[in-house]
């Protein structure tokens, strides 16, 4: 019979599913089977815990389906309630190998950390050192030339997908911003994306558990919102590839938008349980008429740059080939116009609607703090957290 001894492993990332600390060490049993021995069982088992890089959430999870069915055998716990995602995203996982043998369950393991191993890691680390050559480390980079400040969404790797950190970050740079020397303000992103809107696994990961994450974050999207509603200087978006979900809904309350003709335009609140921020409940209605911003906001129509400008979210539309040359040549000399002067005639259009504009940012992260505790909304990030849904 096999004797377990379980203790908790510390795990990479702080981030998303920090809870999957892997039951590892100590299993004995009995004669080792087959191809992978209950010593390379063990040896992979104390592998996991050095490895240095986080291997991502969806190899932590078939690391701990793998572990449980070849220890435990198939799963037959019951299945945890909706909100206990995290121990439902791992029972989804052990659930899904079925009647795997233990034996073979044993070999994957063994299979899988194996390429993750030193050798595979030192590789792949070397691979990372160049890109950061290029790539500064940090998720929002903010430079000032030509009288532009250009605040880069730096996380290419997650599509610029935004964590609680970087909604925090923006709210301090456009604080700055909005004081500094520069004319004009400018977002865009690095690599394929524009931006993929909401990190799915901010509210996963939260520490507090949901309420707390949800309390939290609509404080935070709040004033995240706020701070683009009250930016004093024209704000511009480059929008250089596809843009998801907030990174969208934002883009009414920019001042110009440029977009490459690969981006794309997406905001599938409903798919995600979720309902409009950023103030597009008001502001996409009031720029492409109700039934356009039905399609996109409740039915999820996905629009191709073309279309966004045909509705007005796109002031114009480049070929990608010279999208960031023509793009940045327009925005240094839009950048040297009188500051001043722009800056007024800013106020002037903004402050015919600013007062509403607040009240609709309010109302909208009210119904937002609801809908990330509704059942809808928790199934639809965990489906995305296990991968069974891509939009
Ligand atoms: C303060 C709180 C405020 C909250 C405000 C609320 C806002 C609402 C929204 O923004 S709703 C929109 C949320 N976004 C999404 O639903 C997009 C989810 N992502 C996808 O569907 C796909 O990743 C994709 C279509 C954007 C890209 O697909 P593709 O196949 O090209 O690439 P991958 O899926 O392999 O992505 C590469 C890695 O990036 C991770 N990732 C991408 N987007 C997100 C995201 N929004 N949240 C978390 N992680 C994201 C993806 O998981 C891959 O990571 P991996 O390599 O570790 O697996």
């Amino acid at each position: 019979m096999a004797a377990v001894t379980l203790r908790r492993a510390r795990c990479w990332c702080p981030s998303l599913l920090q809870v999957f600390r892997f039951p590892v060490a100590q299993v004995h049993l009995g004669r080792p089977t087959m191809r992978a021995s209950q010593q390379d069982f063990e040896n992979a088992m104390n592998q996991v815990k050095l490895l240095k890089q986080d291997p991502g959430n969806q190899v932590k999870l078939k690391l701990y389906a793998l572990y449980k069915q070849a220890t435990d055998g198939p799963c037959n716990v019951p299945k945890p309630g909706v909100f206990d995602l995290v121990n439902k995203a791992k029972w989804e996982a052990w659930n899904s190998l079925g009647n795997l043998p233990k034996e073979t369950a044993r070999q994957n393991y063994v299979d899988l950390v194996s390429s993750l191993s030193p050798s595979s890691e030192a590789s792949s680390q070397g691979k990372r050192g160049a890109d950061e050559k290029v790539q500064e480390s940090k998720d929002i980079v903010v430079t000032s030339e030509d009288g532009i400040t250009k605040i880069m969404l730096n996380r290419p790797a997650k599509k610029n997908a935004l964590t609680f950190e970087m909604y925090k970050e923006i709210i301090l740079t456009l604080k700055n911003a909005s004081t500094d020397n520069s004319a004009i303000a400018v977002f865009t992103g690095a690599g394929d994306y524009y931006c993929s809107g909401n990190d799915l696994t901010n509210f996963t990961s939260a520490a507090g558990g949901m309420e707390e994450a949800a309390n939290q974050g609509a404080v935070v999207l709040r004033e995240f919102v706020n701070s683009f509603i009250d930016f004093p200087k024209p704000l511009v978006a480059v929008v250089n590839g596809p843009a998801v979900g907030i990174a969208v809904t934002l883009l009414g309350l920019f001042d110009a938008v440029y977009a490459s003709d690969k981006a794309t335009f997406h905001t599938p609140f409903s798919h995600l349980g979720q309902s409009p921020e950023a103030c597009s409940s008001y502001t996409f209605p009031k720029m492409m008429g109700s039934a356009k911003a039905t399609e996109m906001l409740l039915f999820g129509k996905k629009l191709t740059a073309r279309e966004a400008w045909a509705q007005g979210l796109v002031s114009e539309v480049f070929p990608d080939s010279t999208f960031e040359k023509e793009v940045w040549t327009r925005l240094r000399a839009y950048a040297k116009l009188p500051p001043n002067s722009m800056r007024i005639s800013k106020e002037l259009i903004r402050n015919n609607e600013k007062e509403k504009l607040h009240a609709v940012n309010a109302e909208e992260c009210t119904t937002l703090k609801a809908r990330w505790l509704s059942e809808e909304c928790i199934n639809a990030i965990m489906n995305f957290v296990s991968r069974k849904a891509k939009l």
